[in-house]
């Protein structure tokens, strides 16, 4: 089998002086969907800085492609084909939706990669030239989605793409994951909702503070409804 396209082994991590992360591993293959699951505050956002380099990972390793990344520098690491939207989404709200994504490209953007999302986004398009301050929270994701595919990633980190997003645009954030994996991307996805996780991941790494408790496939995750009620105090949806 080949190596996994991201791979990260026992890493730990502080913020501050503050130990956050102590054993996470976790590997996202090609083409492959893993979502990141776990209570509130165990480490989910802090183990995706990692991997894009803004916390350090002070023990264990991280690869993406093959490549040793552990001591890149953040900000060589989207080069490397992985896209992020972070927690929150990291829109600025002052410059417009061109402007915002346009961001993350160096350099000239590929045309046909901007058309392409501008045509499976109409509300961008339509708005490009607009404050995206001035855009609802659902509208401001698939703008931050959109952002991060600008450089044809590889590898595609969500980090809770549809928390405080309005009931009726989280579905249509879901399809467009979905379509984003269809379309050959592996994705990384952090997901409070239990039931859209397993829908969407084929694979499942759940955190138990600062370490991951649980590395298997949805059906697995289901099959022990005492575990899932320890690790994330749900029953299985
Ligand atoms: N800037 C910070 N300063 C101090 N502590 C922090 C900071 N960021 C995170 N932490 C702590 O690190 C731990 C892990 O946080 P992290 O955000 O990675 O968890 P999470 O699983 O993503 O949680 P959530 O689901 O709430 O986003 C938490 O206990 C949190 O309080």
């Amino acid at each position: 089998m080949s190596a996994p396209l991201l791979e990260v082994r026992g890493i730990s991590a502080s913020i501050g002086r503050v130990p956050v992360l102590s054993d996470v591993s976790l590997s996202v293959a090609e083409r492959a969907v893993v979502g990141l699951l776990g209570r509130n505050g165990v480490g989910k956002t802090t183990s995706l800085r990692c991997v894009m380099g803004t916390v350090a990972a002070t023990g264990g390793s991280i690869s993406f492609a093959g490549a040793d990344i552990t001591r890149l520098e953040a900000h060589r690491r989207p080069g490397l084909g992985i896209g992020y939207v972070p927690q929150g989404r990291g829109i600025f709200p002052l410059l417009t939706v061109r402007e915002n994504l346009r961001l993350g490209v160096r350099g000239v953007p590929d045309p046909g990669t901007e058309e392409a999302l501008l045509n499976r986004f109409p509300r961008l398009q339509e708005r490009l030239s607009q404050k995206a301050g001035t855009m609802s929270g659902g509208e401001q994701q698939m703008l931050a989605i959109a952002r991060a595919l600008m450089t044809r990633p590889r590898l595609l980190i969500l980090d809770e793409p549809t928390e405080g997003i309005m009931p009726r645009l989280v579905g249509e954030i879901r399809r467009f994951i979905a379509e984003i994996a269809a379309s050959g991307i592996a994705v990384l996805l952090v997901e409070q909702n239990l039931k859209a996780a397993l829908a969407l991941a084929g694979h499942v790494v759940v955190m138990e503070r600062g370490r991951s408790a649980f590395s298997g496939p949805p059906a697995s995750l289901r099959a022990d409804p005492d575990l899932v009620h320890r690790l994330l105090g749900v029953g299985i949806p």
